[in-house]
C-alpha cells in the first residue's frame, strides 16, 4: 500500500490553483463553457430583475451550479476518452453519449425550475 504523504498546507493551495486553472479553462476554452456562462448570466440578471424570493434564488443558484458541474464533467470525459481512443470505439460512444445525457437531464431540470420561476412573474409584469 501507498504510504500517505504528510498534510501540507502548500499542496492544498496547489490544488485550489489547479482547480480554478480547470474553471478557467473551461470557461475561456470550451464553447459550451462560454455558453453556460452566458445563461447563468441572463438567468441571475432576470432573477435580480423581478425580485424573486430567498428560496427561488436557491433553486436558481442550484440549478445553474448543477448544469455546469455536469458539463465541466463531461468535457473532462470527452478529452479522456479522446485520449483514450482516437479513433472510432462502440464503448467510446455509450461513454461520452452517457456523459452528454447527463447533462441533458440538467438542462431540463434548469428549464423546468426557470419555467416554473419566470413565467408566472413574466406574465404578472406584463397584465
Ligand atoms: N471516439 C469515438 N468513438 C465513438 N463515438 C464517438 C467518438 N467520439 C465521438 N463520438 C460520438 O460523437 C458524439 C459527439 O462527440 P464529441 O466528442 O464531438 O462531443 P460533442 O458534445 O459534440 O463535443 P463538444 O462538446 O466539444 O462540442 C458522442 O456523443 C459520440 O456519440
Amino acid at each position: 500500500m501507498e504510504k500517505s504523504q504528510r498534510f501540507s498546507v502548500i499542496n492544498r493551495l496547489k490544488s485550489f490553483k489547479y482547480a480554478f486553472n480547470g474553471l478557467k479553462l473551461f470557461f475561456q476554452n470550451d464553447h459550451n463553457g462560454r455558453v453556460h456562462l452566458f445563461a447563468a448570466v441572463i438567468a441571475i440578471g432576470l432573477s435580480w430583475l423581478l425580485h424573486i424570493s430567498a428560496l427561488e434564488w436557491i433553486a436558481v443558484l442550484m440549478v445553474i451550479a448543477a448544469v455546469m458541474v455536469t458539463e465541466i464533467i463531461n468535457a473532462a470525459i470527452e478529452k479522456l476518452a479522446d485520449v483514450v481512443s482516437p479513433g472510432y470505439h462502440p464503448k467510446i460512444k455509450i461513454v461520452k453519449d452517457l456523459a452528454a445525457g447527463a447533462v441533458l437531464m440538467t438542462t431540463f431540470l434548469a428549464l423546468a425550475v426557470g419555467a416554473l420561476i419566470f413565467i408566472p412573474k413574466l406574465f404578472a409584469c406584463i397584465s
